[in-house]
């Protein structure tokens, strides 16, 4: 895990080597929606065990059949709620929820609009109530403009107030983490790997391209 000078409270995991080889073949465009979402669930697994070690423990007593001694919780790990952002979020819950056992989870749909207003249609929320002691991680594979997760996160927020609030997704673009920072200064945010830049259509460059239809195809419109 990496902190990006750039920001306060932004790291990326392009120090880890096994998470930059999930990343390159969710990247590579010759992989196809199985590897692809495969490749999710495998990101959120790994990015909430590399969480869990930002997180409060506590030492407590165990008892082996031999003899007392010290063991491990981590504690915040049982406070942990989820908002899984669709579509492309799904797969990355799946794996986050792997590690975070214990989370409770919101869904939210958030569908952004072309270039270049970028609005954000959100008309699906379905949030549990939030606690002071808990985590919020609000779980969304790509952040380029920054649109979706600022309105996101003034959603969330209305729920209760939380611990701390976390953001992990795959990509990011410099852009939208800067909007993400100045909208919302105390949201952290976890990502695979910071990209260079966005094209003219919102797209992250190298990137990966639309997450949501690689995961799940290209949805018709009637
Ligand atoms: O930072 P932003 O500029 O707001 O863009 C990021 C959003 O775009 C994608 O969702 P999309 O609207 O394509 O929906 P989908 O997951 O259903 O494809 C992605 O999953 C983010 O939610
Ligand atoms: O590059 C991008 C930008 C927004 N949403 C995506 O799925 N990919
Ligand atoms: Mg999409």
């Amino acid at each position: 895990m990496k902190r990006d000078e750039r920001w306060e409270g932004v790291y990326s995991f392009e120090d880890s080597p096994f998470i930059m080889e999930i990343l390159t073949e969710l990247r590579d465009e010759r992989t196809g929606p199985i590897a692809f979402r495969k490749g999710l669930v495998k990101l959120g697994r790994y990015m909430a065990y590399e969480l869990t070690k930002t997180m409060e423990v506590e030492k407590v007593p165990v008892k082996t059949p031999l003899e007392e001694t010290e063991g491990v919780l981590v504690k915040d790990r049982r406070n942990v709620v989820i908002i899984t952002v669709l579509r492309a979020a799904i797969p990355l819950m799946e794996g986050l929820i792997k590690v975070l056992d214990h989370a409770r989870v919101g869904i939210v749909s958030a569908s952004r609009g072309k270039a270049p207003k970028f609005e954000i249609e959100m008309n699906y929320v379905k949030i549990p109530e939030i606690k002071p002691e808990d985590t919020v991680i609000v779980a969304d594979p790509m952040i380029a403009t920054g649109s979706t997760l600022i309105k996101v996160l003034e959603e969330v927020k209305r729920y209760g107030r939380a611990k701390r609030y976390v953001v992990v997704g795959v990509l990011a673009a410099p852009e939208g983490i800067s909007r993400i920072k100045e909208a919302h200064p105390d949201v952290q945010i976890f990502v695979a790997a910071i990209d260079r830049e966005l094209n003219e259509k919102g797209y992250i460059l190298p990137g990966l391209g639309d997450a949501g239809d690689r995961a799940f195809g290209a949805p018709v419109k009637l």
